[in-house]
């Protein structure tokens, strides 16, 4: 080999290497994304979100356009069981807990499905004497007697549910009246009885959001600024993404949402060449929003079918959850929006876990003006529950609202009687929503509590709450994804008027400004 072409081999060489490198720079470049190339002047002509401004207030719907769960949302996507992401290790209805935490409070009671003859007074109204007869029982052909069969508690005044064969009668609750008058209601039934509590004035339900708003700072501190300072600090490199990645995981998103929401946004900002923080933020918020389900069917069925005055049924809502989760809370928050639309409302207490609970949702019946329909300590659920529909159907209210007792998910027995009080209610009437109340605080957990709930009651919305104290709001993105259920109303506080419709767009601003 001669010298001259040593020389050319490496001439050859060198030219080679050099644009490899080049081509390394550039495809670098291509992927990196700097946010540093807009002058300020423009970032300030670049529109920020809207903040969280719903105005509106939550809005209702009539079960009876949607009597089908799945046909009310047609957007919404559907996610199998079998599709589950993350089950490994998590329990199912037939998984027992350990040690439950109801089972110190209160054995569970087989309870049987109230035939035809019993269904009908399931539950003591002293003022209802005709509900006393019921046809015989569809599903329980082989029911056993029950004796102890809803008695008329002796109280005039007290509706009362008979208490069960194994439970002692619960004591007597003296002066407490279960019917409230309705003083705020124009159209409210014929019942007129002493007021005991003057009703209350009610925030009125629009513009509550933007009250709200606030109350999210701890979601948006975390997860909504962390996002924004990790996309506006420069380029936008491998490690950063892994960092935005982290940032989804850690507000409780999920491994399949935060890959998902990832990805569009490295396409989205690499496909519309984003320059600016500005621009990355403006993506962001509309990536996080489609990922929330715009579409979603969000109103509260909640609206009678038909005139009730003119023999139309009631809305029935059933509030299902764990311990604890704020159903009692979310039910009385309920009843005041509806009342405060105009709606008069009656409230079942049928959570017989617990007196105190009876005791809560009559005082919020109270505030409301609402009736509330109760059974003593460890009565049959299913009977409180048929009760509060059937006197909901007689007094021509709108809507009837039925609290639910705290159960572990994980618990089959328990699980078993919530079908159960689900199945006796829609003997008598059809169940337009079953609202599953999920504590934003306890994060995965929740996710594992909405998946078994939707497998035994076919939960149709949920209702998220103390997200006020959380810095994981990004739950909500899952539980969607996961069940295919939207998120249609979010607990902001412990106060009354804490109760707030979800709005994905509204929500996406409270975190991102
Ligand atoms: N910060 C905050 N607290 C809430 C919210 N919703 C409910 N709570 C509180 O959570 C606690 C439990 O609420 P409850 O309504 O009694 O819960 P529950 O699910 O009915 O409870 P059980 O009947 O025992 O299952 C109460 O102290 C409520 O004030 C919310 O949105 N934010």
């Amino acid at each position: 080999m001669t010298t001259s072409n040593l020389i050319l081999i490496i001439v050859v060489v060198a030219v080679v290497l050099a644009l490899a490198v080049v081509a390394g720079v550039v495809l670098n470049r291509r992927r990196r994304i700097s946010l540093r190339e807009k002058d300020e002047a423009e970032r300030r002509t670049q529109v920020k979100g809207g903040g969280y401004q719903a105005g509106g207030g939550i809005s209702f719907a009539s079960g009876a356009a949607t009597a089908e769960p799945e046909a009310a949302d047609p957007a919404a996507p559907v996610h199998p069981v079998d599709e589950r992401t993350e089950v490994e290790g998590q329990p199912g209805v037939g998984d027992d807990a350990a040690v439950p935490r109801d089972t110190e409070r209160r054995g569970i009671v087989d309870v049987e499905l109230p035939d035809e003859t019993a269904t009908a007074e399931p539950v003591t109204q002293p003022e209802v004497p005709e509900q006393a007869t019921a046809p015989p029982e569809a599903e329980k052909p082989a029911a056993p007697p029950e004796p102890e069969k809803p008695a008329v508690e002796p109280e005039p005044e007290k509706p009362a549910v008979e208490p069960e064969a194994e439970k002692p009668a619960a004591p007597p609750e003296p002066e407490k009246p279960a019917v409230e008058p309705e003083a705020e209601k124009p159209a409210a039934p014929p019942e007129p009885e002493t007021p005991v509590v003057e009703p209350e004035e009610i925030e009125p339900t629009a513009g509550r959001l933007e009250r709200l708003r606030g109350r999210l700072s701890r979601s948006r501190s975390t997860f909504g600024q962390g996002l924004l300072g990790l996309l506006g600090a420069g380029d936008l490199d491998e490690d950063s993404w892994e960092e935005i990645e982290d940032t989804l995981l850690m507000a409780d998103l999920g491994a399949a949402t935060t890959t998902e929401i990832t990805e569009r946004l490295r396409s989205e900002i690499a496909s519309r060449a984003v320059r600016s923080p500005e621009e990355a933020r403006t993506v962001l918020r509309e990536v996080l929003v489609d990922a929330l389900g715009q579409d979603m069917e969000r109103s509260v069925r909640a609206l009678p079918h038909g005139d009730p005055a003119n023999g139309g049924k009631p809305a029935v809502l059933l509030v299902v959850g764990v311990n604890g989760t704020g159903k009692t809370t979310t039910t009385g928050k309920l009843a005041r929006v509806l009342v405060a639309d105009g709606r008069h409302v009656l409230l079942g207490a049928a959570d017989t876990f617990r007196a105190a609970a009876v005791e809560q949702l009559a005082t919020w019946g109270e505030r409301v003006g609402a009736e509330v329909v109760r059974g003593n300590e460890g009565a049959d659920p299913a009977s409180v529950a048929f009760e509060a529909v059937s006197r909901g159907s007689d007094t021509a209210v709108d809507a009837v609202l039925v609290d639910t007792a705290g159960r572990l998910h994980t618990k089959t027995g328990l699980m078993d009687e919530l079908g159960k009080v689900k199945r006796v209610v829609e003997k008598k009437a059809q169940v337009d929503e079953v609202l599953l109340v999920l504590d934003a605080t306890t994060g995965q957990n929740g996710l594992m509590q909405a998946r078994v709930f939707s497998e035994v009651v076919d939960v149709t919305g949920i209702v998220l709450t103390k997200l006020d104290g959380t810095a994981k709001g990004g739950i909500v993105f899952q539980v969607q994804r996961e069940l295919g259920v939207p998120v249609k109303l979010v607990g902001l506080g412990e106060g009354p008027d804490d109760l707030a419709p979800f709005e994905p767009g509204a929500f996406v601003d409270a975190l991102l400004n």
